[in-house]
């Protein structure tokens, strides 16, 4: 029966019985990054600090195993605990301690994680304590994921004990269950594979690569006891490993606490472990490894990343022009154009008019110029409502030129002097950009381009507008009228429908889409800033004929 909608779901929780890698890729840190990863509450007792980092192991510190019983039971007895993950257990005491809590709470969904040297060649468990493992913890391990030299360890086979093929990886893990597990997975990580023709020698269809060229599959071996199930995954050429181990057993631990089968928790963090391992290849992902060492940690992060990367967690439906607004790109930018010293002379009425008919004049020549990158807009798009509305905006601003020309008459600039103006470079530099972002770009790259204008100038008067240093008449501040005419209900309708408009037209957008919209909205700001300082600085000699 499904949950009834309202009945809250208790959070699923792993605790991970191992020690601490101080320096985050291993051991308890790795296991919380990705329990946390896998959105379920993870919980640790801690079996030994270590002072370790990616050149390798500096020295252990073993928790009494007395203390490791406590944080055991203060976990049990409180939060209570779906799952136990064990990695470091560090002595024979611990595997003592670690055998009779899951005996005590009767935790039989357990995943034993046997680590017993570290990548870097550190014995994490001593010599003495192999045999207290193999009949404390062994037989109530719900799943035992070693790896090749920990699985010849328990089996008390030589170190160097050769494989030839996967076939004889498949024996050592039925031998393995026979001490007990419910299911092994023996990790085929430290041997790469190449797939063979079934009858040449493998009847599971892989052998040992013999050459760095053959190295083209990662084989890991399920047994239950019925079924050998292989795990082939590509054979991933990366030095970011540190904390593999850990990281596969927590990630199979937190799978079976949300609830999957054993098959399908392995299955799963065996996925992944590849697509971390994979995150890290320069060529795909740009990824630069941790530390400065040879043994670099595993990319526990990257879901987390690829989802805060990912529009739809960042962004919520309607949120991008926010999004937009507080990005750290455009942040300042946006406030310095909306800020500019101009803008703020213009609220309290106290800018010098010449400078305001210079901006004036300049604002003419960039209507023409925001007429033609809309009628562009128009032609980019191939949808009748598009260009009809990019055509309503272009008869729109013919309207506003109307209005510009009645206006600078009351400044005592004709419509002539208006059309011999030239263009200073910063309206030029504005309006190039614009057009041009057009011309490279989408429909939306081009939009963007000129929402620095909407939003901005909607921004810039509803702050004057609604600020007490504004003089609010028309004989106290001859720029009231400028103000009135950008929070005029057509403008402020304007801005929404737009505003509208681009939301809809960003929904599902990737990350580096999103980025370029990004670059394109702060360059445009700049602009404006531009033609701000242009407003209060600028010089006709700094104006070309580009008619010409
Ligand atoms: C605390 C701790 N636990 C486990 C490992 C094994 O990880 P690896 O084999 O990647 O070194 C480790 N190095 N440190």
């Amino acid at each position: 029966m499904n949950p009834r909608p309202d009945t809250p779901r208790r959070t699923p929780r792993v605790l991970t019985i191992a020690g601490s890698d101080s320096s985050g890729g291993a051991g308890i840190e790795a296991d919380l990054k990705v329990i946390t990863s896998h959105g379920v509450y993870g919980m640790t007792a801690i079996t030994a600090l270590t002072a370790q980092n990616t050149h390798g192991v500096n020295e252990v510190h073993v928790v009494p195993a007395v203390f490791l019983a406590k944080e055991i039971a203060a976990c049990v007895e409180d939060v209570g605990v779906d799952i136990v993950k064990t990695g470091m257990l560090a002595s024979e005491e611990s595997i003592r301690v670690v055998a009779s809590a899951l005996q005590e709470y009767s935790i039989e969904k357990t995943v034993i994680d046997p680590v017993m040297i570290s990548t870097s060649n550190y014995q994490l468990l001593p010599d003495s304590a192999v045999s207290a493992y193999i009949t404390e913890l062994l037989p109530r391990a719900y799943i035992l994921t070693p790896n090749i030299p920990e699985a010849l360890r328990l089996l008390n086979l030589p170190a160097i004990y050769e494989l030839r093929s996967i076939d004889e990886v498949v024996l050592l893990a039925q031998r393995l269950h026979a001490l007990g597990p419910n299911v092994v997975l023996l990790k085929g990580g430290h041997l790469p594979f190449k797939p063979s023709p079934r009858q040449c020698g493998s009847k599971y269809g892989f052998v040992v690569a013999e050459s760095e060229s053959e190295k083209i599959s990662a084989v890991d071996v399920i047994y239950d006891g019925e079924e050998v199930d292989l795990i082939v995954n590509d054979w991933v050429k990366t030095t970011c490993t540190h904390g593999t181990g850990c990281s596969l057993a927590s990630a199979i631990a937190a799978n079976l606490a949300r609830g999957h089968s054993a098959r399908d928790a392995i299955r799963e963090g065996c996925r992944f472990i590849s697509e971390a391992l994979k995150s890290t290849q320069s060529a795909i992902m740009s990824h630069v490894p941790i530390g400065n060492g040879p043994y670099s940690p595993l990319n526990h992060l990257y879901r987390i990343n690829k989802l805060l990367d990912s529009p739809s967690v960042h962004i919520p439906p309607g949120g991008f022009i926010d999004w937009l607004l507080r990005h750290p790109k455009v942040k300042d930018i946006w406030y310095q154009y909306t800020h500019h010293e101009f803008v703020d002379k213009m609220g309290k009425g106290t800018l010098d008019v010449e400078r305001f008919k210079f901006y004036l004049q300049q604002d003419y020549l960039f209507l023409i110029q925001f007429a033609r990158a809309n009628s562009l807009s128009g032609y980019k798009s191939g949808r009748l409502d598009d260009i009809c509305r990019s055509a309503a905006i272009v008869l729109h601003i013919q309207k506003e030129m109307a209005l510009h020309i009645n206006y600078c008459a009351g400044f005592g600039i004709s419509k002539e002097e208006l059309e011999k103006g030239v263009e200073h470079q910063a309206c030029t530099a504005y309006t190039r950009f614009v057009l041009d972002t057009g011309v490279k770009g989408t429909q939306l790259h081009l939009q963007i381009a000129m929402l620095p204008c909407l939003l901005g100038y909607f921004a810039i008067a509803d702050r004057l507008y609604t600020s007490r240093t504004i003089r609010t008449t028309e004989e106290g501040n001859i720029y009231y009228k400028w103000i009135q005419n950008y929070v005029a209900e057509d403008y402020r309708e304007a801005v929404v429908n737009g505003k509208q408009l681009l939301e809809k037209a960003v929904e599902g957008l990737g990350s580096s889409t999103l980025e370029e919209l990004v670059e394109v909205f702060a360059v445009a700001c700049k602009m404006e800033t531009g033609f701000w300082e242009m407003g209060m600085r600028g010089q006709p000699t700094e104006s070309f004929d580009v008619k010409k």
